[in-house]
């Protein structure tokens, strides 16, 4: 594409110097820059684009995009200057990749917790129906079996352009997003034509950056207004009708709303449930009748995960049947209710769970096959939302026995993460701990045949963060190293 053409929707522009023919790429991140591409300076909330052109035009970006005058030598670089590059950044990006959202179908998935195990269900569904799709998530990026790391849970505008045009040169039929609300409220996701979005639930966390439960829930909502006015277009809205956010949600866009929950009246219903400890079986009432379900996932929590990831695919157009039939191959996700595998007296899983819904979600999956203590381990991270510490020992108070920790310490001092859990806790059943593999090892020890361990906060992650630093840490390890010592398992 010409860049005059590119840069053509912008109204208010100055062009120092002269515009290259061509292009060969697009960056905003001056560590990424190429020969002959255009580098574009977006403000961040702590660092600010505009301080990198001079490392972009060193590593040979003909084009600057800024909002301001920049020492530019027009003989190296044509400085461009616009009115706002937060918002051109998307547009070049969406421009520059073709659109590539509209050529394949795009889910996005967004609520406190569920985001990950209901993209990864929806990821697994597909592909046992035999679709190809793509996902991007807090676990990173899977595109045609590739795994990327990412730094965060919802990419950046351009990164997301990115992906998108990867997976359609591909020929993958479907991207499966997870959608954070500091992603929405960062514009992270301008510039994508999503086809189904689904709301998973709304409870405490992030109100550190949110605030108030009303912003958090007001940004959460722009994904649904992201769906657009044009009624010529397929789109849906899949919503947790038990959420006290559903009517507000379901009111953010003129397109059909498909309903999940447990309550009457939902499109997507479960009813008898039975929970194990290794499997949930419960009746599903759908738009196409009913049906028995199995699965190898525990707890409430999930029941309404799959639920959402059914009523999802089914609003692309997949029959419930063929949808029932694709569960039967469901692998649990990893670290989200994972079952350690080890033949010991004892029940453990390790869980992600780090708000306090989530908390008080994970303590609930167990208590129905619950026959003697459940020792909870539950920690919580440094430098991030002290606002949710209490109520997260809050809800861990429910457990026979709790070992309050840290997650990822980074560069707050252990003993005011653990004094803050502390506030919250409603009985004396508990011990605190700094060293997280110490805790578990102590959580080990202390239980006797017959009790269950759940290990929380951390799920599959294999570090922790110590200052700045990733450590290697891994909760499934280190249970099973300990179990090996106090069970000779
Ligand atoms: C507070 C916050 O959200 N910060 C996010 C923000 O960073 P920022 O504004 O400080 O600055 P920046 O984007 O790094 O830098 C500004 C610009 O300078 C450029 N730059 C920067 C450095 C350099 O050497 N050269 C350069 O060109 C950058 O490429 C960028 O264009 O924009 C970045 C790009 O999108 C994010 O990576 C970063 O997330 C930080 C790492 C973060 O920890 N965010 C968390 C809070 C977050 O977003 N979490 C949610 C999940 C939450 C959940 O559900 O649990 C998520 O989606 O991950
Ligand atoms: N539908 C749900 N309702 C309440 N809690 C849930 C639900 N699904 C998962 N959880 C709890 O939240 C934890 C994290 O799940 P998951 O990773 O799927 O959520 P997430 O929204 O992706 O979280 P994050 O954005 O922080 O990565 C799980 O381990 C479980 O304890």
């Amino acid at each position: 594409m010409d860049t005059s053409e590119l840069i053509s929707y912008f109204k208010i522009k100055q062009i120092i110097g002269v515009l290259p023919k061509k292009i060969s790429g697009i960056y905003n991140d001056s560590r990424e820059v190429k020969q002959g591409s255009l580098f574009i300076c977006t403000r961040g909330f702590t660092v600010d684009g505009h301080d990198f052109y001079q490392e972009a035009i060193e590593k040979g970006a003909s084009v600057i995009v800024a909002e301001k005058q920049l020492d530019v030598d027009s003989t190296q670089a044509t400085l461009i200057i616009v009115k706002d590059t937060f918002k051109a950044v998307a547009h070049l990006a969406a421009k520059y990749y073709n659109y590539p959202s509209s050529k394949l179908s795009v889910i996005g998935v967004t609520g406190t917790n569920g985001k990950t195990t209901v993209t990864n269900l929806i990821h697994s569904l597909l592909g046992n129906i035999g679709e190809k799709s793509a996902l991007a998530g807090t676990i990173g990026l899977e595109i045609a079996g590739e795994q990327i790391i990412t730094e965060n849970t919802t990419c950046d505008v351009l990164t997301n352009q990115r992906l998108l045009d990867r997976a359609v040169k591909q020929n993958i039929d479907h991207m499966i997003m997870e959608v954070s609300s500091h992603g929405l409220s960062q514009g992270r996701l301008w510039g994508i034509d999503f086809d189904v979005v689904v709301f998973t639930n709304l409870s405490q966390d992030h109100l550190d950056y949110h605030e108030t439960m009303e912003q958090y829930g007001y940004v959460k909502g722009l994904l649904f207004a992201q769906l657009g006015q044009d009624l010529t277009q397929d789109k849906y809205l899949v919503l947790n009708q038990d959420d006290p956010w559903y009517r507000i949600y379901s009111y953010w866009s003129p397109f059909e709303v498909i309903s999940y929950g447990l309550q009457e009246g939902a499109d997507f219903r479960a009813e008898k449930i039975t929970y194990k400890r290794d499997q949930t079986q419960f009746t599903l009432e759908s738009p196409e009748g009913t049906f028995e379900i199995r699965m190898s996932l525990l707890g409430e929590f999930n029941v309404y995960n799959i639920l959402a990831a059914m009523a999802a695919l089914f609003a692309k157009g997949t029959p419930v049947s063929q949808l029932v039939d694709a569960l039967k191959d469901l692998k649990p996700i990893n670290g989200r209710m994972e079952k350690v595998e080890i033949d010991a007296p004892v029940t453990m899983y390790i869980d992600y769970a780090h708000t306090p819904d989530a908390i008080e979600k994970s303590i609930n999956t167990v208590l129905p096959f619950k026959d003697n203590r459940l020792i909870f381990l539950v920690g919580t991270g440094g430098d991030r939302d002290a606002f949710k510490r209490p109520f997260m020992a809050e809800k861990a108070s429910a457990a026979d026995y709790v070992v309050l920790t840290i997650n990822d310490p980074r560069h707050e001092d252990p003993t005011v993460i653990l004094k803050d859990m502390e506030k919250g806790m409603l009985h004396d059943n508990y011990t605190l701990m700094e060293n997280r593999k110490e805790a578990i090892s102590h959580a080990i020890d202390l239980s006797e045949p017959g009790d269950i361990i759940i290990f929380a906060g951390k799920g599959q992650e294999d570090y922790q963060i110590v200052g700045s630093e990733k450590v290697p840490h891994s909760d499934l390890e280190i249970a099973k190293e300990h179990c090996l010592i106090k069970y000779n398992a």
